[in-house]
């Protein structure tokens, strides 16, 4: 990323001069409420635009899939709502979504009404369509937030499989032990800018910056 700048209503919201972020590793973005995270993966996603500046991507043509935590569920089947991956791509086939529905631990509820599933399953729901898309980057925005451990769990464990599959990984989370349990290096967003990035142990255990020191301050505070 080289200048990049995003403005809502004439306000900077991120503010990135020059970044190179790995993708070999799972990459955690935290920061605090607000800071910028979710227009970050977005703007990765090429959902949103820099108003100014630029993205290059090493691994490309890129191919991401972007699961933000509420997406809506059109009124139908959980099969009828993860079979919609196949409307942008037809070579997808049922055989596939069967056996993804299983892996997300869904094959009970494929002919529920997708609307009426928990905040987990529809997650799961998400994850799944992402899985079928196979993208070569997946942006995943706070992809547990208000999941059972569990849940918790088998979703994290989701994850791991995206990046085994080969696809690279982005998440947000406000977790700081599942950050410790998932990622391998870390981006830390605090009022729109980068102000801190690298491998997690060495964040986490001497973090450089007085923002980053004071929000895992809080945070471990607030857990
Ligand atoms: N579509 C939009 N219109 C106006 N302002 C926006 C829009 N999207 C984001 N913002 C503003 O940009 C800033 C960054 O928002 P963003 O959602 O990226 O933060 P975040 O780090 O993901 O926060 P959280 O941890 O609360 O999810 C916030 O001040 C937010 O109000």
């Amino acid at each position: 990323m080289n200048d990049v700048i995003v403005k809502s209503d004439g306000r900077t919201i991120l503010n990135i001069p020059h970044a190179v972020i790995p993708t070999d590793r799972i990459c955690a973005c935290i920061g605090p409420n607000g800071a910028g995270k979710t227009t970050f993966l977005k703007l990765i996603d090429g959902l949103i635009k820099p108003d100014s500046g630029s993205i290059t991507y090493s691994n490309s043509p890129i191919k991401s899939s972007l699961v933000l935590h509420h997406t809506p569920m059109i009124k139908a089947s959980a099969r009828i709502n993860i079979a919609m991956v196949r409307d942008a791509d037809s070579s997808i086939g049922l055989v596939a979504i069967e056996a993804v529905m299983k892996q997300i631990g869904l094959s009970h509820l494929a002919n529920s009404p997708a609307h009426k599933l928990s905040a987990g399953e529809r997650q799961k729901l998400c994850l799944g369509r992402a899985i079928l898309q196979k993208p070569n980057l997946v942006l995943l925005d706070e992809p547990t937030a208000n999941l059972d451990p569990n849940t918790t769990d088998q979703v994290e464990e989701i994850i791991r499989q995206f990046k085994l599959q080969g696809s690279d990984v982005i998440f947000t989370s406000h977790q700081l032990a599942q950050v410790q349990r998932l990622a391998e290096y870390i981006v830390f967003i605090d009022q729109g800018e980068i102000k801190e990035k690298g491998p997690v142990g060495p964040f986490f255990s001497n973090p450089q910056t007085q923002a980053a020191k004071r929000y895992l301050h809080q945070e471990l505070v607030a857990d």
